[in-house]
């Protein structure tokens, strides 16, 4: 089967051009009025009637002849004849003449005669005597016929976004539908046999994941006023893709598929477009997103996202929901940008026009820095670690510690946060950090922890082992029991280490940048010592030595699901999952801050969550503050 190759890559210019020929914008159409937020006005409406459609009291009191209070004040009231009453919603059946009031209630006609209205804390009223005791101009208090609008005023013109204060206004002018433009209709395809959409039961050990994508997009979409519809998730095969996005085709006035972009055998997607519609361009010099396609099949617009979630998303932000705005008349929302120093070198040599997700941290004086948050396109971790991106030009081969770099913000309304911290992933540290306003926490392990600290990215690090690190204090710490998390019951009769290295146990180890793993070398090292063994050669006798998982709570699952016998883990693991376990120790786990951030709330904010760490230990099996 042959394969596509991308030699030549579009400029992105080009990609936004191509994007832009596409016509999605759907016929107007009416709706509801209760139901039109957000919408966009298709054409002009002007006033079918004046607002209010009469003289309005606007306060409670009594209509009068302005005239008659000329010259009434505190000292020297005018005094009017009480004539009658009119309340709201009611047609006056009195008139004010000359030297008389009337009763009237806010938004009550003023009746004919006359021209004003007193409120009624400035008067007093007895035996059908009203003492005003203030002097009103014509007009004071009414608000007349037609002040709000007039009939065959402009009242809003085509292109309006209708937010609740326009609903308002068309709902005085008794508007019950409105014409607004069409939100384009985007048909929703992941491609790739191995998805699963949430809520579905998945085989991992048989490579299926959970579709990110399909749900994703359709939520970006809809909330750059599109309607998405999903379709059911096409196999990697040509005639499963081809029957799918011609059912979208006609539906829909954009298809998106995502996945099958690149170059694999089962790559085909751009086949299918160039046979069933017109492949426009396929290759874009970008990275995150490369491999996009622009087409078009029958009479609807096509765009191919990568199927790594990460790119589908940058791809759609910067190419696709422009077009899906413009084609429901939306003008482009307000974007952000912040201004910041790296905080780390970030080398990038693809020649590809870069859009880096990036983080934002404050540090002790206050000074933004940005910093690489890249797990790659398949972690969708990147973008929800991350505050914004960089955007980065295809000849940049390097972003040096300290330079000056623009974050263009996910939305107006990101703020960094509070509390920045890596290193261990610990279920006490976790529930510490509930108890503090916008901390972010990377689960990376001791070894990473230490390094982000040293770098001076982050404001703390969670960490076991060596804690002596220059410029950081010690902010707390607690105990945690590590051992072997074995099935319930310890059916194998695991008694410690030393079973692992002598008999045929199916063990799961965690990575080198976990504390536990270092806290684990360190016991295997001295029972080498006591039988006088070489330390590797003790480690290659345990099988599964060199099966590192990265989540803490990894080689428990593994375990809980048969796959092996013995993990490396916490007894709080153990319990939780219902599984036995074999102590071997406790280890202590520190968090450290750079000493120049101590003074940043968030810091302050978890020194004192801190102060619950007896709390939180004794709510944990194994843990001691
Ligand atoms: N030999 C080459 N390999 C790849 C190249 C290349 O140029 N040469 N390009 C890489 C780049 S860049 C990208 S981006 C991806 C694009 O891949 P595809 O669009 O073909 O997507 P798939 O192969 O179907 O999937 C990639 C990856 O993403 C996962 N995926 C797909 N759909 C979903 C979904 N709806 N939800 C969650 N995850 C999804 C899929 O399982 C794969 O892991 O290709 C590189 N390879
Ligand atoms: O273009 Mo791919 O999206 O670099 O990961």
């Amino acid at each position: 089967m042959s394969r596509k190759q991308f030699r030549d890559l579009a400029d992105p210019e080009t990609a936004r051009e191509t994007i832009a020929s596409l016509d999605l914008a759907p016929e107007p159409t009416e709706v509801p009025l209760r139901e039109a937020r957000g919408r966009v006005l298709a054409s002009r409406i002007d006033a079918e009637l004046d607002v209010p459609g009469f003289d309005r009291a606007s306060v409670d009191g009594y209509a009068v002849r302005a005239a008659d209070t000329f010259g009434a004040d505190e000292a020297d009231p005018a005094e009017l004849e009480l004539a009658g009453a009119v309340h709201a919603g009611v047609e006056p059946s009195v008139e004010v003449a000359i030297g008389e009031c009337v009763e009237v209630s806010t938004g009550a006609v003023v009746p004919p005669g006359a021209d004003a209205v007193v409120m009624v804390e400035r008067t007093d009223e007895d035996a059908g005597v009203v003492s005003v005791r203030t002097a009103l101009a014509p007009g004071d208090g009414v608000m007349f016929a037609g002040a709000d609008v007039a009939a065959g005023e402009r009242a809003l013109g085509p292109g309006t976004v209708l937010t609740p204060r326009e609903i308002g206004l068309l709902s005085a002018l008794g508007v019950d539908s409105v014409p607004v433009r069409g939100q384009p209709t985007v048909g929703i395809i992941s491609t790739g046999d191995e998805l699963v959409r949430p809520g579905g039961d998945l085989d991992s050990s048989a490579g299926e994941i959970y579709d990110v994508n399909s749900y994703t997009i359709a939520t970006a979409v809809e909330a750059a006023g599109g309607e998405a519809r999903l379709y059911p998730h096409a196999g990697d095969d040509y005639e499963a893709m081809e029957s799918v996005l011609r059912e979208a085709a006609d539906d829909c006035d954009l298809v998106l598929s995502s996945g099958s972009t690149s170059a694999s055998a089962v790559d085909v997607i751009y086949r299918v477009i160039e046979d069933t519609g017109e492949l426009l361009l396929h290759g874009v010099a970008v990275k995150p997103g490369k491999p996009m396609l622009v087409g078009r099949i029958a009479d609807s617009a096509y765009i191919g996202l990568p199927g790594y979630p990460v790119s589908a998303l940058t791809i759609f932000r910067t190419f696709v929901a422009p077009a899906v705005r413009e084609a429901a008349g939306l003008p482009e929302p307000e974007t952000a940008t912040v201004s910041g120093e790296m905080a780390v070198r970030e080398r990038y040599s693809e020649g590809r026009q870069r859009y880096m997700p990036a983080g934002l941290v404050a540090d002790g004086d206050g000074t933004t820095l940005v910093y690489p948050v890249d797990k790659g396109s398949g972690a969708t971790t990147s973008l929800v670690e991350a505050d914004g991106v960089v955007s980065v030009p295809p000849d940049v081969e390097y972003l040096d510690a300290g330079e000056r770099v623009t974050v263009h913000l996910f939305s107006p309304d990101v703020r960094p946060p509070a509390l920045f911290g890596a290193g261990e992933d610990d279920p006490a540290l976790s529930r510490l950090l509930d108890r503090v306003d916008r901390p972010r926490h990377l689960g990376v392990g001791s070894r990473q922890g230490r390094r982000r600290l040293r770098d001076g990215v982050t404001d703390i690090a969670v960490v076991t082992g060596d804690a002596d690190i220059d410029g950081a204090v010690t902010l707390g710490g607690w105990r945690r029991q590590w051992g072997l998390v074995v099935p319930a019951g310890n059916p194998d009769d695991v008694s410690d280490l030393s079973d692992l290295v002598d008999r045929e146990l199916r063990f799961v180890n965690r990575t080198t940048d976990s504390g536990l793993r270092g806290t684990l070398e360190t016991a295997l090292e001295s029972l080498a010592a006591d039988r006088d063994r070489d330390v590797a050669g003790l480690f290659s006798d345990i099988d599964g030595f060199g099966l590192a998982v990265r989540a803490h709570e990894s080689p428990a699952r593994k375990v809980r699901s048969g796959d092996a016998d013995a993990g490396l883990g916490l007894r709080a693991t153990a319990e939780k999952l219902g599984l036995g376990f074999v102590p071997c120790g406790t280890e202590q786990v520190q968090v450290l801050a750079d000493a120049s951030r101590t003074g940043k709330d968030g810091v302050e904010a978890f020194r004192q969550a801190l102060d619950d760490l007896p709390a939180v230990a004794g709510s944990l099996p194994g843990y001691d503050s």
